[in-house]
């Protein structure tokens, strides 16, 4: 694994990109998924970039929330359904409490590439490349499902396809607007699926791409990518985040100062976000910029469980919205919204919640091929602990009146 891999002879470095084995079978995927229809519409994507524009300025939240990475297994109308419902049980929740709108964008219909801390992993003495999503590899720990397969390209583009079909249908029975994201990691799937229309160049593999913590380098490759496209960006903000990291992003990423283009999605940890965000928020606010803020408060808590379960403490998640909406009230900003790993069913992932995981029971329903997620029942306790802190300070100006949370 090379982490300065450049995909373009002279293109700034991609990190966190696969070894490819076969970089022919790689661009024939790629040439294929260039031909195929793209997968959403140019004209949604700058209406998702409206509705945004209203949550900069306060006057809507975003709920953002789905697996950490999808599976081409688990993948299907039931495993869409359940997630669609949750999200939406939740936004109606926090919407009912808050009075504000709340948008619902899904982590679906294309989050099958993960970053990786460590490029192999180790089990007894066998080393294997790193699970890198099933866009790239396969989770089973033998040296054949880890090869990465460019094939994989095609196989996640058409199951994006079905989840988006099944969406549909979801919202037509609903009359709601439901949008989709996921993280742009690899760089040929996302080039092959944007495209050129007369309002510029679009990534139409989601509505909304956004960067990781490990790939938001200003001077890399995904930085570069996002550029270039007129999508709605998000990017990961970790507690290493420099105000000066954020006011160069908001330069490459949103010279014109449009709102609802950029989303910074802060991922600080509960232990950190009292400390490591007022300074970020601050800054940004007084360059001018609007940009909305998120609450990731899932990718700074991850710990382990004493039977070795990657798993995350629901007391902790809350404790992190807690000091991000404490630290939106202490500025006078607009607390825009949350991005969630969870799932509609019945898992036992995470720690905590009215129906109590311990950590005990992680192993009965451990199903997740890489990060743990709520399950319905923690999903929707988030949400009534949202409702319950919008209820105890009403919004009533750009989130200003944060008397107490
Ligand atoms: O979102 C996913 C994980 O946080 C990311 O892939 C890193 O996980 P790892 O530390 O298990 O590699
Ligand atoms: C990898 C992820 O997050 P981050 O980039 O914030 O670590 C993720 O959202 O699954
Ligand atoms: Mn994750």
């Amino acid at each position: 694994m090379n982490p300065n891999h450049s995909s373009a002879m002279t293109g700034p470095p991609a990190a966190q990109q696969p070894d490819w084995p076969d970089t022919a079978a790689l661009r024939r995927a790629a040439d294929d998924l260039a031909a195929l229809p793209a997968l959403v519409a140019a004209e949604d994507c700058d209406r998702l970039r409206e509705r945004l524009a209203a949550v900069a300025r306060g006057e809507a939240l975003l709920l953002q929330g789905g697996d950490c990475a999808e599976s081409l297994a688990e993948a299907g109308p039931d495993t869409t359904a359940a997630k669609y419902r949750t999200l939406n049980l939740m936004a109606a929740v926090v919407s009912e409490a808050s009075g504000l709108p709340v948008i619902r964008l899904g982590r679906i219909a294309g989050q099958f590439a993960k970053p990786r801390s460590s490029p192999t992993e180790l089990r007894g003495d066998v080393e294997l490349p790193a699970y890198r999503g099933d866009m790239v590899n396969g989770p089973a720990f033998t040296a054949a499902a880890r090869t990465p397969d460019p094939d994989r390209l095609r196989r996640v583009y058409h199951a994006s396809l079905g989840t988006l079909n099944d969406l549909e249908r979801l919202t037509a029975a609903d009359g709601g607007e439901f949008w989709t994201s996921h993280e742009a990691l690899i760089l040929e799937y996302e080039r092959a699926l944007s495209r050129l229309t007369p309002a510029g160049r679009y990534a139409l593999s989601g509505h909304l791409l956004w960067i990781g913590e490990r790939t938001r380098r200003p001077d890399g490759a995904h930085v570069a990518f996002a550029a270039r496209v007129r999508n709605p960006v998000a990017v990961k903000l970790g507690p290493s985040s420099t105000p000066d990291d954020a006011l160069r992003l908001i330069d490459l990423l949103d010279p014109d100062r449009e709102p609802g283009r950029l989303t910074f999605i802060s991922r600080m940890g509960a232990g950190a976000v009292r400390d490591a965000l007022p300074d970020l928020v601050a800054k940004v606010a007084a360059s001018g910029a609007e940009v909305v803020w998120v609450c990731d408060p899932v990718h700074g808590n991850t710990v382990s469980s004493p039977t070795g379960h990657k798993t995350r403490r629901l007391d902790d998640v809350l404790d992190e919205i807690r000091g991000f909406l404490e630290v939106h009230r202490s500025l006078g900003t607009h607390p825009g919204g949350f991005h969630l790993e969870l799932t509609g069913d019945h898992v036992t992932e995470c720690v905590g919640g009215t129906y109590e995981i311990r950590f005990e029971d992680l192993p009965t329903r451990y199903e997740t091929v890489c990060d743990p997620r709520l399950n319905l029942g923690q999903s929707l306790d988030v949400a009534f602990e949202l409702a319950a802190m919008y209820t105890a300070s009403p919004v009533t100006d750009r989130g200003t009146t944060w008397a107490t949370v």
